[in-house]
This record gives C-alpha cells, sequence and structure tokens, in this order.
C-alpha cells in the first residue's frame, strides 16, 4: 500500500461494485480513512452551510454563549472556546463547535437519549442549511457504510436498520486564529472518534494529519469535492478491529498561516442508542480472536468516552 491515503469514486459502487468494496475495504484496513469523491452533495448546499456556519461564529461571544446548554455534554447547540479536550491530552483543543443532532418526533422511543436540537436565531438559514446537510451526509454515509458491510462478508443493507434513528451529529467548528506564540494546545489534539463513522466535508485548509501504521503523521487536505470519511472507535471494536479507528489530530499552521480562521465540518454517523455493540462473527478467527468478550450498547460506550473527553 502506498504512502498516500487513496481517493475513491463513490460511483463505483453502482458502475463497478466488487472491485469498488474491495478498494475500499483495503484502504480502510490499512489507513482507516479514505477520501471518497462524486458523492453528488452539490457545492451549493455546502458553500450555503459553510456561509451560515460563519455567520453564527463572526456573532460575539456572549451572543453564542446563549446557546451553550450548561450539563447537556455539549449534545446539542454550542460549545465555547476551551472545552473539549482530546482524552489523555493536558491541554484544550482549539476550537468552538456546535453540534445538531436528528430530528426526532417528540413521542420517539429515543427522545430521552436525544434531546430537541436548539438554533440560532440570529442566523435564520442555519437550521435549513445544517439539516439539509446533516442529511445529505447521512444517506451518503449509509453508502459507504454498504460497501463496508459487503467487504466483511455481510448484507448491503446490514447497517440499514441498526442506523436509522442513529444519534448523529454535525459539527460545524470553527478554528480562531492563533495569536499568542509557543502554546502548548494544537488545534484538536491526537484522537480516535467514538461513532461509527466520520465524514468530513470541505478539509479543505491545511491542518488534518492522520497516524499512519508506521507511526508518521500523514497530512491529508481533501482536494476537489473529496470527503474524507473515517471509521471510529464503535465500528472499530464491531470489527474486532478488522477496520481500525486511526488516531488523527488537526496541527496549527506555520508562521503567520496560524493568523488564518479554519472551519470543518464533520458528520458522526452514530448507530441507534440502543445497538448493542457485540464483536461480528465474520470478525473473529484464530489470528484474531474477540478483543471485546462484553457487549456494550451504542449509549453506554458514548457516555463514557464524553467524560473522558471532558464534554461530561
Ligand atoms: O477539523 C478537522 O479537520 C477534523 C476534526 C476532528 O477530527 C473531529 O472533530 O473529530
Ligand atoms: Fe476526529
Amino acid at each position: 500500500m502506498s504512502a498516500r491515503i487513496p481517493t475513491l469514486d463513490i460511483r463505483r459502487f453502482d458502475s463497478d461494485r466488487d472491485a469498488f468494496v474491495a478498494e475500499l475495504g483495503a484502504a480502510y484496513r490499512e489507513w482507516g480513512f479514505a477520501g471518497i469523491s462524486h458523492h453528488g452533495i452539490p457545492q451549493a448546499l455546502i458553500d450555503e452551510a459553510y456561509a451560515a456556519f460563519r455567520k453564527f461564529y463572526a456573532l460575539p461571544e456572549d451572543v453564542k454563549k446563549q446557546y451553550h446548554i450548561p450539563g447537556g455534554g455539549g449534545a446539542r447547540g454550542y460549545t465555547p472556546f476551551g472545552i473539549e479536550t482530546a482524552k489523555g491530552s493536558k491541554h484544550f483543543d482549539l476550537k468552538e463547535f456546535w453540534h445538531i443532532g436528528r430530528e426526532l418526533p417528540d413521542d420517539s422511543k429515543y427522545r430521552d437519549v436525544m434531546p430537541p436540537n436548539v438554533w440560532p436565531a440570529e442566523v435564520p438559514e442555519f437550521r435549513e442549511y445544517g439539516l439539509a446537510l446533516y442529511n445529505a451526509l447521512d444517506a451518503l454515509g449509509s453508502r459507504v457504510l454498504s460497501a463496508l458491510a459487503l467487504h466483511i462478508g455481510l448484507p448491503a443493507d446490514f447497517f440499514a436498520d441498526k442506523t436509522n434513528f442513529g444519534n448523529s451529529i454535525l459539527r460545524p467548528i470553527h478554528y480562531p486564529p492563533i495569536t499568542a506564540d509557543d502554546i502548548p494546545n494544537v488545534r484538536a489534539g491526537a484522537h480516535g472518534d467514538i461513532n461509527f463513522i466520520t465524514l468530513l466535508v470541505g478539509a479543505s485548509t491545511a491542518g488534518l494529519e492522520v497516524l499512519s501504521k508506521k507511526d508518521e503523521w500523514v497530512p491529508f487536505t481533501s482536494e476537489g469535492d473529496t470527503i474524507v470519511v473515517n471509521i471510529g472507535d464503535m465500528l472499530e471494536r464491531l470489527t474486532n478491529h478488522v477496520y481500525p479507528s486511526t488516531i488523527h489530530r488537526v496541527v496549527n499552521p506555520p508562521g503567520e498561516a496560524a493568523r488564518q480562521p479554519r472551519y470543518s465540518v464533520p458528520f458522526f454517523l452514530h448507530p441507534n442508542p440502543d445497538f448493542l455493540i457485540d464483536v461480528l462473527p465474520s470478525c473473529v478467527s484464530e489470528d484474531n480472536p474477540s478483543r471485546y468478550p462484553e457487549p456494550i450498547t451504542a449509549h453506554g460506550f458514548l457516555e463514557q468516552r464524553l467524560r473522558e473527553i471532558k464534554l461530561k
């Protein structure tokens, strides 16, 4: 495998399925990351959503803080600068962010663990474009999961009824300009994502780095319409590490470039809260015995991890 993270054209999932699934599967086994191009999400939607998110972050701090929900674990609304801290890190990340969750009817059985969204009144279009991007990435994520399922001998629709009420989050992030010199903090400390898979749209400003199997940091800046898609800890656990949740970080740019802000929008695709993460039999072998004899619900796993990153 080359020292470059592959990018694949997802239209081949329809036109050239077997080869596409094999190549995608190989990329994820090696890197836990791949680029996905030709995904069909309109650039206009991505641009409109980014414009709305930027407008929000340009608001005064006291206005933004009105949308912070104390004790809410950052699940919905705004989380100010200086809170999230990568697991095991001494220094908080240099970012502020917003969480958009799934829209559910109030009588949904998942309502107790998936609270309603909040929306910033100052940016009325935030809701429309945020939800449209949420739904588009949810649909794209389902296609990637179909390919990942086929590659490990599961039916293409294996994940459909396990993610249809997934506790997924769209997270517009703002990394403000860095004005202080010699700070120990980085924009995002080295971490693995918690969820099934993450789809990162528009990571076109440099900074994202992925830890290779040789323990080398490999920059991954997407080009054109490419969306970066990586495996999270829940899918790593379910697949007994066949699909690795790869450590990544966002580094501070050198010199003057640090004075530029960075925006990015990951979509964390989660399973349904009551999905039981129990190692798949097809991912257990003599060479790779089960690493997790005890199953755990997706919600139980999430709670544990939120405490570790200081959001709970
Ligand atoms: O901003 C980025 O490019 C990556 C963000 C990230 O890794 C995360 O929020 O989990
Ligand atoms: Fe991440």
